[in-house]
């Protein structure tokens, strides 16, 4: 891998039929750091976000992903390449089990890797895998719900198992699409937490969308501001926040003192 940037946007255009909703965004994220792009409704930040991802195609512009240049990749290659992606919605499977859920995401790592030989329909997995999904689980305090079958738990640990699903991947980077979407304010603080402790634990990268100021702002070293599909601020979290014209835009004056 080079040593310039985890993964870079380059001047990307991205449109919807004839509407431009990205308008030559640039950004850069290092190893190790963690960048929140906020902005308000329409912003284009779930745009831009795909499009880092490859979930959408650009128009114009050049997406780089450890030292390669992934503008033409799909999402899946991406994925494969280390880039982890959770959902606003998440997509855990609903029938399976807790377990189950993180031992079917190990095994999809290990084809990656063309470590897993075979069909995927095997009867049972390895115990070494077992032992890995468990404290994965673990890891992310949901242990207790190792048997429960997804569809059953609540939406804060369905977000959680999520999160299982994606560092069971082991990617380089974490995409995280509104982590705290729909959670309450104790989950969301809880969520907040074990973010930073991946990080601390792990040295992943994160890039994030998320409306909640207390979140962006305890996770979070650098911040893009985006509106109507340009950046109009950028800088560290404290830059950020004093910067008079991301309080008049965006933050607010209430939004601001709760996040100060
Ligand atoms: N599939 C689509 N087709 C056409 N226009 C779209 C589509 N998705 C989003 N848009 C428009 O593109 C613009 C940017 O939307 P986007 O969802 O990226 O903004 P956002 O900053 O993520 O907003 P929010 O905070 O509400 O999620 C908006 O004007 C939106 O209406």
């Amino acid at each position: 891998m080079s040593n310039g940037p985890l993964l870079q946007a380059k001047d990307l255009r991205v449109s919807y039929g004839n509407f431009e909703v990205i308008k030559g965004v640039s950004l850069a994220v290092q190893p190790g750091e963690a960048l929140a792009i906020i902005g308000p409704n329409g912003a284009g930040k779930t745009t831009m976000f795909k499009a880092l991802t490859g979930e959408i195609d650009c128009r114009a512009g050049q997406v780089m992903f450890c030292g390669a240049d992934v503008t033409a990749k799909p999402a899946h290659l991406r994925t494969a390449a280390g880039m982890g992606r959770t959902f606003q919605v998440s997509r855990v499977f609903l029938d399976l089990t807790a377990i189950d859920n993180v031992i079917v995401a190990l095994e999809s790592r290990d084809r990656n890797r063309g470590q897993r030989k075979g069909p995927w329909w095997r009867a049972a997995p390895a115990a070494a895998l077992i032992s890995e999904a468990d404290r994965l689980l673990a890891h992310l305090h949901l242990g207790h719900l190792r048997d429960e079958v997804a569809a059953t738990i609540s939406h804060g640990d369905k977000k959680r198992l999520e999160l299982a699903l994606t560092l069971a991947l082991e990617p380089k980077i974490l995409m995280l699409d509104e982590p705290t979407a729909g959670m309450a304010p104790a989950d969301r603080m809880q969520i907040s937490e074990m973010i930073r402790s991946i990080r601390r634990d792990h040295g992943v990268s994160v890039v994030m969308t998320e409306h909640d100021m207390d979140v962006i702002f305890s996770i979070a070293d650098s911040v893009v501001v985006m509106n109507y599909g340009e950046i109009i601020a950028a800088g560290t979290v404290d830059e950020v926040r004093n910067s008079q014209i991301v309080r008049d835009v965006y933050l607010g004056k209430d939004m601001y003192h709760a996040a100060g």
